[in-house]
């Protein structure tokens, strides 16, 4: 029987026919997540307040708003995350292609490789460049030897990184720049053909040049993937994403379009916070 896992994202789009019978296709908004009346406890502390929002497929969804709000937190909700730590809940509802992934009885290795994470630090695995790409397919799939460096290719090339990678893919992925390891932690995430990916602050290490790359790359990915980050970066939300939320001591404050957010926001808060005055 097929999971709701198993779907794989379609490109959103519908044929509607004009009056002079050519094909028209038409963008009808998919949510892959939605998130409805969430909380999230540490222990005693809630660091989420009755959150809702939906993540929309094929778009990137930014998260912004001051040190301790709970952008993080959010995020690692997507794909609990935070099951792995003892005295961390969620409560509420978070719909994914129409199933709560928070009821019980979840398979949560088949979630986490539906929705991948990437962190803030690159975080390799102290393998092969070939390996850390390989190890997460092979979870997964059974694929022959060509079939796996045909994915490894592919999946460095997603990443932009193959140019870089491939003469020495026998090399420790310890041994790439701090800009080339994100970008093999993003290859690692996108090998396993994810649906939503969620990256928290991929780029706060890194050099101006390689946040760029990871940039394009976002702009790429954002095609075949819904894309939610979590970014310190005001510009960088600006550039990159389709929506931004804005959120303060784990209130959601706003959500909406990006363009509306930075250029007209309806919430004081959110205009202090994108102007610089907040705090
Ligand atoms: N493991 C933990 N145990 C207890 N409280 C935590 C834990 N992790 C985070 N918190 C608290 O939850 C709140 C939200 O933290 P979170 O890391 O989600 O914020 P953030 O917006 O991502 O911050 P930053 O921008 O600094 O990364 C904060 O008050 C934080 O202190």
């Amino acid at each position: 029987m097929k999971t709701m896992f198993d779907l794989r994202q379609s490109d959103g789009q519908e044929v509607s026919v004009d009056s002079n019978g050519n094909q028209a296709p038409s963008q009808v908004a998919v949510n892959a997540l939605e998130v409805r009346n969430l909380n999230f406890f540490y222990g005693s502390f809630q660091g989420l307040k009755d959150i809702n929002l939906n993540i929309e497929q094929g778009k990137v969804t930014a998260f912004i708003g001051p040190s301790g709000c709970g952008k993080s937190t959010l995020l690692r909700t997507f794909n609990r995350m935070y099951d792995l730590y003892p005295g961390q809940r969620a409560e509420g509802e978070i719909s994914f292609y129409g199933q709560n992934i928070l009821e019980s009885g979840q398979d949560l290795n088949l979630l986490r490789s539906r929705i991948g994470m990437v962190f803030q630090k690159p975080t390799p695995f102290p393998m092969s460049i070939y390996e850390n790409i390989a190890f997460g397919v092979r979870l997964y799939e059974k694929l022959s030897r060509s079939e796996m460096d045909e994915r490894v290719e592919w999946a460095l090339n997603k990443a932009a990184l193959w140019n870089e990678a491939k003469d020495k893919l026998n090399q420790s992925g310890l041994s790439l720049s701090g800009g080339q390891q994100q970008r093999l932690c993003i290859a690692r995430s996108v090998a396993v053909k994810p649906s939503v990916m969620l990256l928290d602050e991929p780029t706060s290490a890194l050099d101006p040049i390689s946040t760029g790359k990871i940039e394009e790359l976002i702009n790429e990915l954002k095609h075949e993937y819904t894309i939610a980050i979590v970014t310190h970066n005001m510009q960088q939300a600006a550039r990159v994403s389709d929506y931004t939320a804005y959120m303060y001591l784990g209130n959601l404050v706003e959500f909406g379009k990006t363009d509306e957010i930075f250029i007209k926001p309806q919430r004081k808060e959110t205009e202090d916070y994108i102007t610089g005055r907040f705090g």
